[in-house]
């Protein structure tokens, strides 16, 4: 293969804390990784070589729209997600760091890295080269890991890394996470500047500012092609959507934490707004959250045959992975 390729397929990395110090684990004002001063968040960044392109701030969210992908730094835990040929795991020891010196965080309570099976695993730079070397430098860093992989290692797959342990702040966080390709090319053409004058454009084209009305949203549309945004809502809640419009390797993923019942009219809307020919879903919910059992008989979508539908029950966490494919029209 040779020519322009560009790695759709994030690398995403999310790490709670918890003050282990003050005896009742609770965090104190001053426990707020929104307190790491942003040159130093940005001096991390570089190490992972990805640049930031527009930051804000909402009363619980600083969000980052990178060059590769997006940030979100709430009170307790940040989400960092990047693509390309970024090393994101190098970001862990840093921001532990940082954590500890600017937050008074001293314990993780909890890691969740994960990424979909890569395109040209051949690219990428050490220590994403295999997911056997990602586990290994998480093993280096962190005592308890447990690594997943879920679906069909031959086909297409999806990594995660977390602790084996019960946790303090997650259990009732929830996520979804839509990753789609073969996309429909027509509507990606909405994401080549040739066809769209400016970010607001494209947002507004493809619909994405309809998904949550409410939302305020930061986008990027890239030169010639490409598209990233990040939303955040008012209660708190954000989604973050990232586009790779290029037919032979076209890429689009969806995240979003606002809680499960909007889930399959979510996934519903994104289906119709990309028109994917595969996609995978996964649901991650803390335990106290409401119970995956009724996403399970849900998940069904009417021009898509269920391919894989594999459930983990964590410690504290459940997880249902779905992998689809459009049925021959
Ligand atoms: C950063 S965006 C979205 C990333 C996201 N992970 C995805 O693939 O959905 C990637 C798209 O922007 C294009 N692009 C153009 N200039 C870029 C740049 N300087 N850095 C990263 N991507 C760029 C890439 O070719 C690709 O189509």
């Amino acid at each position: 293969m040779t020519g322009h390729f560009f790695e759709g397929a994030e690398k995403l990395l999310e790490i709670w804390f918890i003050n282990g110090n003050n005896g009742s684990n609770k965090s104190t004002k001053c426990n707020d990784l929104r307190n790491i001063p942003r040159d130093l968040i940005e001096e991390v960044l570089n190490l992972v070589n990805c640049k930031v392109l527009t930051y804000a701030q909402s009363a619980t969210t600083d969000t980052y729209v990178l060059s590769e992908s997006s940030m979100f730094v709430f009170q307790t835990h940040f989400i960092l997600k990047t693509c390309g040929e970024t090393t994101l795991l190098h970001a862990v020891q840093p921001m532990l760091e940082l954590a500890r010196e600017y937050c008074g965080f001293d314990v993780v309570d909890q890691i969740f890295y994960s990424r979909r099976k890569f395109l040209r695993p051949e690219l990428q730079k050490a220590p994403h080269t295999s997911f056997d070397h990602e586990v290994s430098y998480l093993d280096s860093i962190f005592e308890g890991g447990s690594a997943y992989v879920l679906g069909r290692t031959n086909v297409d797959c999806w990594y995660l890394y977390t602790l084996d342990k019960t946790c303090v702040s997650t259990k009732t966080d929830q996520t979804l996470e839509i990753i789609m390709t073969d996309l429909d090319e027509e509507k990606m053409k909405i994401f080549y500047q040739e066809y769209t004058n400016s970010a607001a454009e494209a947002t507004k084209k493809a619909g994405i500012d309809k998904l949550f009305p409410n939302a305020k949203i930061f986008d990027y549309l890239f030169d010639p092609c490409g598209y990233s945004m990040n939303g955040l809502l008012p209660d708190g809640h954000y989604f973050t959507i990232h586009i790779t419009p290029e037919p032979d390797f076209s890429y689009v993923s969806f995240e979003t934490n606002v809680s499960y019942n909007q889930y399959q009219e979510l996934t519903r809307k994104i289906l119709k707004m990309f028109n994917p020919g595969k996609f995978t879903t996964t649901i991650f919910g803390g335990t106290a959250s409401t119970s995956l059992d009724g996403q399970r008989k849900m998940s069904l979508y009417p021009d898509y045959g269920r391919i894989d539908h594999q459930i983990v029950c964590l410690v504290d966490h459940d997880l249902m992975y779905s992998y689809y494919k459009k049925h021959p029209s």
